[in-house]
């Protein structure tokens, strides 16, 4: 079942400088919404507050309708948020396989379709299978944080920046991934690659210092009204 996923209000500071401002918006079950913004808009502080890695100064995340702000990561993640933070985060001394199994193990999907249908996402994956985490390129790293994401059974995954600093066939790889899983996730994408949000999302929310400053739907936006956002 898809999760029906919304924040409201939500303020962020650190120290006496305001990262978040009253930022709010809701997700529809089964589609993808891109969060754009130049560096330092305050993106990852937001999936941040979302996963409940940090507390919100104000505001509220709303899960299936649920008030979830209090939540911790790990109660977040078992109703149905994963994440794949920006820089991956993968077990660099372990083997791919041992990422995906570890994470597998923790959800209870070790051996079911859930991951083998993760895995078979990513051909690479089974080629690397014994290969260190840390032998991987940029982009294979990062097809496996999202597999390991995807053991997890979401119903909401989030990707900070997913295609940062890699190439540009494993780039399409992803993307296409990400169109297939949509409808039966939803997918929250933090993204600076604008052709690459284009593609894949279906709405649009921009930050600019913190705050919402334009949203609407993908048929709506006009490449260059977004380019005016994000180029710097
Ligand atoms: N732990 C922290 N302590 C103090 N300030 C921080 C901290 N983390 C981020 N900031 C500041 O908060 C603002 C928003 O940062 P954030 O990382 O959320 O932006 P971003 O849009 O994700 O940018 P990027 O694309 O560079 O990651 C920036 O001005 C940043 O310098």
């Amino acid at each position: 079942m898809n999760m029906r996923f919304g924040i409201e209000a939500l303020d962020q500071h650190y120290g006496s400088a305001q990262v978040l401002r009253q930022v709010g918006f809701e997700i529809a079950p089964g589609e993808c919404l891109a969060v754009l913004g130049r560096n330092g808009a305050g993106k990852s502080t937001l999936l941040k507050c979302i996963m409940g890695l940090i507390a919100p100064s104000a505001g509220r995340v709303m899960l299936d309708e649920v008030d979830a702000t209090t939540w911790s990561p790990n109660r977040r993640s078992r109703a149905g948020l994963a994440y794949v933070p920006q820089g991956r985060e993968i077990f660099s001394e372990l083997t791919v396989g041992e990422n995906i199994e570890a994470a597998a193990r923790a959800h209870g999907s070790f051996g079911t379709p859930v991951m083998e249908e993760a895995i078979s996402l990513f051909p690479v994956l089974r080629e690397m299978w014994k290969r260190q985490g840390a032998a991987l390129s940029g982009g294979q790293q990062q097809q496996l944080a999202i597999a390991r994401a995807l053991v997890t059974q979401p119903r909401l995954l989030i990707l900070d920046e997913p295609t940062e600093g890699i190439q540009p066939n494993i780039v399409a790889a992803i993307g296409e991934v990400l169109r297939s899983l949509k409808g039966r996730m939803s997918i929250l994408l933090v993204e600076q690659y604008l052709d690459f949000a284009i593609e894949t999302a279906d709405a649009f929310v921009v930050l600019s210092r913190g705050s919402i400053v334009e949203t609407g739907r993908a048929a709506a936006m006009s490449r260059e009204n977004l380019t005016r956002f994000i180029a710097v």
